[in-house]
Parts: structure tokens; C-alpha cells; sequence
């Protein structure tokens, strides 16, 4: 029930949103696209209209900020509770013995990766320990407090930054003497001493000139400068924590039986400060009533930097409305969720989807019949027809015969019927491997204009990457060498992982099938291709100088025309890089 109803919801939603029709959906990626070529900020007059477009523009506006598949995140342990100073106080024992409780600990910090979890844009930029309770009278310790646990996604790097690093937040030592800046000796002690001492009320300036006092200090100092060497030592060992799978813990098999178990939190990555003493502490045979205790200590302060490794074997790219994502969508048939629309930067974040391959070449996508990849929005709100469309058949007939489900079966085609979407192909499948559909890369993208280069990264860690380009626009060699140019000018070199371009939207050349346009659609594609074995001819990966020409494959994403040949070329890129990594 609840899920229909969830179902009924987002058909009403995508049927609410506003679509464009086949003419609009070619006269927008022209101009964008020409647009981007020519100038970024020429894409701030993009018309504003429909809810996604508006949270692209938003996002290109943030110059990439808003992808999240690395971030800086600043850790503190959580701080110690406070010692106490207290005396027992009984009828008839006016001078009882020290009874101040101790701080209790502060809370530690864990990192935990989540299956749940996606992207890293849920993680707190600050994260702090619980801190430990406060000590008080008759013996009691303040609570230690519960851990705290940061949870990323899989595939989540965890690095800690160095000491060096501009970008490290201070420590707590760091930050102190930052507090303490320009004040003169006497200040910055008195200062200090407050920030580690509690007093009896009235008993400061007594408890300061104190021998016992200035032992207890001194003794305190001591292994401070030890926790602080220890620190040191620690940071040559830095965090370094790859999270790529789910972690659960596996219990002691020697352990007792009985014995509770523990509930698993992760990898620490920062240490709560301990809980201050309480004046009991202190108590000894020269000092019978100690007026002081200590205070909790600082959690530990760290800087991690996350990094979401987006790993595919292919990495599509493309400038803005080139067809990436129909590519994708049409190549898993319709499985990777990754939104087509006819204006620039409808894909924000990298998306990957996994391409399944038998023996014979045939893929996943091509078992599901002659189908259209369009838009969207235009899906959608063409499933909710089809659905009211049925309910008002189901309305008129009888909705509990069971005649109902046979017509539908008869509707479907034999392919669909032998090879559904889903399990059915896992006894064909030879051969997977994934593509990653990246944001529309523009000129400039590598100084950050556009959505910026934020997912340059995602295109960096693909093994081999794929062109598309637009066959329809009137110079697509002009988008391959701004695609190369920029690679280029992020990563010297990046481009030589280029082994194919496609040319995609081949349909609209020949559609009207006049003679005249299928000699200019020829004609362009001749050039194309000239274009790139005399421009883009590339090392052989080797480092010799032998050059490798790169393919050219016209296609079509949209009606799935000439995908098994790009199918086959890109299982072949993908099997030569894993034996390479190998
Ligand atoms: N006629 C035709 N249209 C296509 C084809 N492939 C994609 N389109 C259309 O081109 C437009 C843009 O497609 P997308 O797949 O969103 O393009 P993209 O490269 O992912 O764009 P960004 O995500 O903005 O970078 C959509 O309107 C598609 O329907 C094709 O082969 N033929
Ligand atoms: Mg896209």
C-alpha cells in the first residue's frame, strides 16, 4: 500500500514538472552548447525555468563547492569533566577527608563507512566528542562520555593531513598559545594555571606560592610534555584508513561465554581528553587537606581530508548536452538513474553504472526491445499516462479477475519475456565492467569554471575514458579539442587515457533521409574522423613511439542504434587496463 502510494507520488511529482517538447529539447542544447564552447559566463543567461535546471545553475554558481567527493574535516575528541575539590562534611566530623569526585573521560571519535551513505556531503565540516561530566562531592566521578561516530560512505579514503599542511587545524597546545598572544609572563602564567587548575573557592592565592602546589604542577607539566611528545611520535604514523567495505566486528571465539557484547564503532581517529583528578588526589602525608584539582584535559584535535573514490573503468566525457547520460541509461537499459534533459549541467555529480556483457557481445540494455532513451521528466509523466491509462481499463473491467494479468503478458515482447530486467541476464553475463557518467565538461572546467573540477577527479581515477561528442553540432572536432585541452591543462597527460570517441545524436543527420543530408552527415563524420587520426593520435601507452589511432563510432543513444560496437571496443579497452594493472 505504502509503496504504491510512494509510487503514485513521484508519478504526480514528475507529471507536476514541467517537460520540453522534441523541438525545445533541440533548439536548448544548441545554444548551450555553442554557448560553453565559446564562453562560460555567457551560460548565465540560460533561461531559469524548470526546478532542476534551477538547482544546476545554483550549483555551477557555487564553482563546484557543493560536489562532495572530498572534503576537510576538522575532529576534536571530546573534553575531560573537571576534577572536584570537596570535603566530606559529617554530624559530629567537622574536618572530613578530601572527597571530590573525578572528571570523567571525554568522548572519542570514530569513522565508520555506511552502505547507506553516498556522497560525503552529509558530513559535518566540525565534528565534536561528547564531553566527560564534571566530578563532584562524596567520591562521585563525573560520566564518561558515549562515543561519537562519523559514518562515510564506502569507498571513502581517510587521510590525515600533516603538521605541515596549511589547511591542518591547530592543536590544542597550538591553539592555547594562540589565546594566550601578547600578554606579558605573569599574565600568560596565571592564565595557563587557570586553564588546568580548579581552586577551593578563596584558596588560589594561597594554593600558588604552596610547595605542594607547585610540585603537583610541576609533576602535571611533566606529562603534559609527555602526551605531547607522544603526539608527535604519533603524527609520523598518520591516519591513513581505505573504507571500501562494510565492517562489522567478528566476535572472539576464545572469548568467555556470557560475556557482553560490544557494540562496534569503527576506527578511532581521535581520542577524548582524560577527566581531571579530584583533590583526593592529592592527599598526602605532608598535605592533609589539598584546596586544589585538576581540570579535564582537551579531546585530541585532527584534520582528516575524505576522499570518495568514484572508480570506473570508463569514464565518459563530454561537453554539456553531448549525450552522456542517454549513453548510459541506454547502455544499462534504462538501470542507471542518472537524469537526461535538454540543458546543460542536468548531470551534477558523477554517476556509475555497471554494464553487463555475455559471451556473444550482446548486453544488458540491448535485451530490453526497441526502446527510446528520452528525457526524463517525459518518461515519467509517460508511465503515469500509461498507469492512469490502465486504472481506468482495470476500473471499467473488474478488478479482481485475473484476466487482468494476462493481457499484459501478452503485450510484452519475447525478448523482454526470456530476459526481464534484472537477474534474468546473470546466466548470460561473461563480462562487467562500469561507466561513469560525469558532469558536461565546458571550457575553462579546469580553472574551476562551470561545475568547476571538482569531478575532474572522478574522470582522473577512470582507467580509460571515452569522448562524446555531439554529431549533430556543426563542428564536433571543435568539442573534441576543447575536451582534450582542458584534460590537458588539469593533468598533463590525462587525455593519453582517451581510446574512443563517439559520435552520438547520428540519428538527426539522416532523419529526413534527404540525399543532401546524408551526404553532409558522411561528410562530417569523414572529417571528424580525419580530424582525429591526425590531432588526437596518441602514445601507445607505453612510453615509445609507436602511436595508437583512436576509434570513431557514430551512434545513437537515444534510439540505442550502433551501441554493441561501442559495447565490444570498451570491454576491450577495459580488459587491456586491468591486465595492465595486473
Ligand atoms: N536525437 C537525439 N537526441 C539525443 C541523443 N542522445 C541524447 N539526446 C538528447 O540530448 C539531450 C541531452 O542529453 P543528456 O543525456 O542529458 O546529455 P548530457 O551529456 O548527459 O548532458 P549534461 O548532463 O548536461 O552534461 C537530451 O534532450 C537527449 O534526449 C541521440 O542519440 N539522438
Ligand atoms: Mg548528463
Amino acid at each position: 500500500m505504502f509503496a504504491a502510494a510512494c509510487r503514485r507520488r513521484s508519478l504526480l511529482r514528475a507529471q507536476k514538472r514541467p517537460f520540453c517538447s522534441t523541438s525545445t529539447a533541440r533548439n536548448v542544447p544548441d545554444g548551450s552548447r555553442n554557448d560553453s564552447q565559446s564562453s562560460s559566463s555567457d551560460l548565465e543567461s540560460l533561461p531559469t525555468t524548470k526546478p532542476l535546471q534551477r538547482r544546476a545553475e545554483r550549483k555551477r554558481r557555487q564553482g563546484g563547492e557543493t560536489f562532495l567527493d572530498h572534503v576537510i574535516i576538522n575532529v576534536r575528541g571530546g573534553r575531560g569533566g573537571n576534577g572536584c575539590v570537596a570535603f566530606h562534611r559529617e554530624k559530629f566530623k567537622p574536618m572530613g577527608p578530601p572527597s571530590g569526585g573525578s572528571g570523567g573521560r571525554g568522548g572519542d571519535v570514530y569513522i565508520m563507512p555506511t552502505p547507506t551513505l553516498t556522497t560525503l556531503s552529509s558530513i559535518p565540516k566540525r565534528t565534536r566528542g561528547l564531553p566527560g561530566g564534571s566530578g563532584q562531592g562524596t567520591w562521585q566521578n563525573g560520566r564518561n562520555a558515549s562515543p561519537t561516530i562519523i559514518k562515510v560512505p564506502l569507498g571513502t579514503v581517510v587521510r590525515e593531513l600533516p603538521r605541515d599542511d596549511p589547511r591542518r587545524a591547530k592543536d590544542e597546545w597550538e591553539a592555547e598559545e594562540e589565546s594566550l598572544g601578547e600578554l606579558s609572563f605573569e599574565e600568560r602564567r596565571a592564565k595557563m594555571l587557570g586553564n588546568r587548575w580548579v581552586h577551593y573557592p578563596r584558596y588560589e592565592d594561597d594554593n600558588v606560592n604552596r610547595d605542594i602546589f607547585k610540585q603537583a604542577e610541576a609533576s602535571l607539566w611533566r606529562e603534559e610534555r609527555e602526551r605531547r611528545w607522544a603526539r608527535v611520535q604519533r603524527a609520523r604514523n598518520p591516519i591513513h584508513l581505505d573504507l571500501s567495505e562494510v565492517e562489522e566486528e567478528v566476535p572472539d571465539v576464545n572469548a568467555p561465554l556470557a560475556l557482553g557484547r560490544t557494540e562496534y564503532l569503527g576506527h578511532l581517529v581521535s581520542r577524548g581528553g582524560n577527566g581531571g583528578l579530584g583533590n583526593p588526589h592529592f592527599l598526602s602525608p605532608i598535605n592533609r587537606s589539598p584546596k586544589f584539582a585538576t581540570k579535564g584535559q582537551d579531546g585530541e584535535r585532527i584534520t582528516l581530508e575524505l576522499e570518495l573514490k568514484i572508480i570506473a573503468d570508463i569514464g565518459l566525457v563530454g561537453m554539456p548536452n553531448a549525450g552522456k547520460s542517454t549513453l548510459l541509461r541506454a547502455l544499462t537499459g534504462g538501470r542507471a538513474r542518472t537524469e537526461v534533459a535538454s540543458y546543460a549541467f542536468t548531470t551534477l555529480n558523477p554517476v556509475v553504472g555497471v554494464i553487463r556483457v555475455s559471451d556473444d557481445g550482446t548486453f544488458e540494455g540491448e535485451l530490453q526491445g526497441v526502446r527510446v532513451f528520452e528525457e526524463t521528466a517525459i518518461e515519467e509523466a509517460r508511465i503515469l499516462e500509461q498507469e492512469m491509462e490502465e486504472e481506468s481499463e482495470k476500473a471499467e473491467v473488474k478488478p479482481s479477475s485475473e484476466q487482468g494479468a494476462s493481457p499484459t503478458l501478452a503485450n510484452t515482447s519475447a525478448s523482454e519475456s526470456a530476459f526481464g530486467p534484472g537477474h534474468h541476464f546473470d546466466i548470460l553475463e561473461s563480462f562487467r565492467f562500469t561507466i561513469a557518467d560525469n558532469p558536461g565538461l565546458i571550457s575553462r572546467a579546469s580553472e574551476d569554471v562551470g561545475l568547476g573540477h571538482s569531478f575532474l577527479r572522478s574522470i582522473e581515477r577512470s582507467h580509460a575514458l571515452v569522448y562524446v561528442v555531439d554529431l549533430s553540432g556543426p563542428a564536433p572536432w571543435e568539442e573534441l579539442s576543447i575536451l582534450k585541452g582542458e584534460l590537458e591543462k588539469y593533468l598533463p597527460g590525462m587525455s593519453e587515457k582517451a581510446r574512443l570517441v563517439i559520435a552520438n545524436k547520428a540519428d538527426l543527420l539522416a532523419s529526413d533521409s534527404g540525399e543532401q543530408a546524408v551526404a553532409e552527415a558522411k561528410e562530417k563524420l569523414a572529417k571528424l574522423v580525419h580530424y582525429v587520426r591526425t590531432e588526437l593520435a596518441l602514445g601507445d601507452g607505453t612510453g615509445g613511439s609507436a602511436m595508437r589511432v583512436m576509434d570513431v563510432v557514430p551512434i545513437s543513444a537515444k534510439f540505442s542504434q550502433n551501441l554493441k560496437k561501442v559495447v565490444g571496443l570498451m570491454q576491450t579497452y577495459v580488459v587491456e587496463a586491468r591486465d595492465r594493472d595486473r
